[in-house]
């Protein structure tokens, strides 16, 4: 079985991180016999550069026409003053969601033992924290009437929370089912004291529980949620919420893991799954080999459960991370005092020997 992968380096580390996952992926394939092949298509920053459109349509056309996209990250200073609708992150991205019905965005993070010193935050606190993030990717903020408007010399700027039933719905019931399969949490976040987008979102959850009668739910509202997850993270199963709440929640959840860098994501909804890294192209950091290419090799782990259900690969994929890390191998994002630092590539060759 050939596997056809569209490969989106992108902009900034993307480019460093994405060949990391690739070589993992044949690392892979060679030992469990499947075989993969990669077609690089440009997004971003970079598609700009070269073609004047941010998403280029042979590239949504490669993605439409694969089994499996590898996203690696995009925008960047360079590109920050275009117009709102030509910039990467709006041009770009978000019409590849949107266009590929990707609503799903599941964003798992997981305390590793391992890292316990390398995180900002206590290991108490820490200790068995499992939680994953589904998170809405289709709408809201993101998709609902933008604009400006100058009246009198006065601007005005205006973004729209906008959701539909069946855009709550599928996302929610993926959610229920997803806490099924593991240990029967649900916590849906909102801001249903004041928005009434979430209102809707809350009725939604409250209408489809009793289908589900074995997963206990719960509601919070966002800016509890953002205290909770740092007060006691362990109290969460899954947790479903909106674009733009799960968004930031997610980059928050990553410390618990210790780094951004350790947060992988899918993408999920439509006949193509979009496996990314949740970080960005880390200007800071790029061209200097210090990015850490972990939740890039996740996301491809994620694409070999998800989309190829080969289960098996991708727990060996995250085993081998996990021996990796035991063994104290450190990206600067995760380096503490008496662990080896390596750079991006070094850390998949530790990843490669760990899996050969
Ligand atoms: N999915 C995406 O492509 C995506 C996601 C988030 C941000 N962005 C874009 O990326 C650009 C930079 O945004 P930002 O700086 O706010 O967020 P960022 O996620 O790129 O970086 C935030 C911080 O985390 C660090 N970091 C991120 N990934 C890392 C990794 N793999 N290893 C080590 N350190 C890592 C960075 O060095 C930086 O200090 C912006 O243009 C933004 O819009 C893109
Ligand atoms: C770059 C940006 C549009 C994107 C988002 O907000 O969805 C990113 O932050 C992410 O988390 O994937
Ligand atoms: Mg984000």
């Amino acid at each position: 079985m050939t596997y056809r992968i569209a490969v989106l380096p992108g902009d900034g580390i993307g480019a460093e991180i994405v060949p990391q996952a690739i070589r993992v992926l044949e690392a892979i394939g060679a030992k469990y016999g499947l075989s993969f092949t990669f077609t690089e298509g440009l997004i971003g920053g970079i598609a700009i550069d070269k073609t004047g459109q941010p998403l280029p349509a042979e590239t949504l056309e490669l993605c439409r026409n694969s089994d499996a996209i590898l996203l690696g990250a995009i925008g960047g200073p360079k590109w920050d003053d275009l117009p709102t609708h030509l910039r990467p992150e709006v041009g770009a991205l978000l019409p590849l969601r949107k266009e590929l019905g990707l609503y799903a965005n599941i964003r798992p993070c997981h305390t590793y033992d391992a890292l316990a010193d390398a995180s900002t935050l206590k290991k108490e606190v820490l200790a068995g924290t499992d939680m994953v993030i589904i998170r809405e990717l289709t709408g809201g903020l993101y998709f609902g009437s933008k604009g400006r408007e100058d009246i009198d010399g006065v601007q005005k700027a205006w973004d729209t929370m906008l959701y539909s039933t069946p855009e709550i719905e599928r996302i929610v019931r993926l959610a229920f089912e997803t806490a099924g399969h593991r240990r029967k949490k649900l916590c849906s976040v909102d801001k249903a004291n004041v928005l009434e987008s979430s209102r809707l979102w809350r009725e939604t959850v409250n209408r489809l529980a009793p289908e589900y009668p074995d997963i206990a739910v719960t509601h919070m509202y966002v800016d509890n949620a953002a205290m909770q997850f740092i007060r006691n993270p362990g109290q969460f199963d899954v947790v479903v919420t909106e674009n733009t709440f799960g968004d930031i929640l997610s980059d928050q959840a990553s410390m618990l893991s210790a780094s951004l860098g350790m947060l992988a994501s899918a993408s999920l909804g439509g006949h193509v799954g979009l496996y990314e890294p949740a970080h960005g192209s880390a200007p800071d950091i790029a061209g200097q080999k210090k990015a850490n290419p972990i939740a890039t090799i996740l996301s491809a782990a994620m694409m070999l459960e998800y989309s190829f259900n080969r289960v098996a690969e991708a727990r060996a994929i995250e085993a081998a991370i996990e021996a990796v890390l035991a063994k104290g191998f450190r990206t600067g994002d995760i380096m503490e005092a008496g662990k080896t630092l390596v750079n991006t590539e070094e850390m998949t060759d530790r990843v490669l020997e760990e899996l050969a």
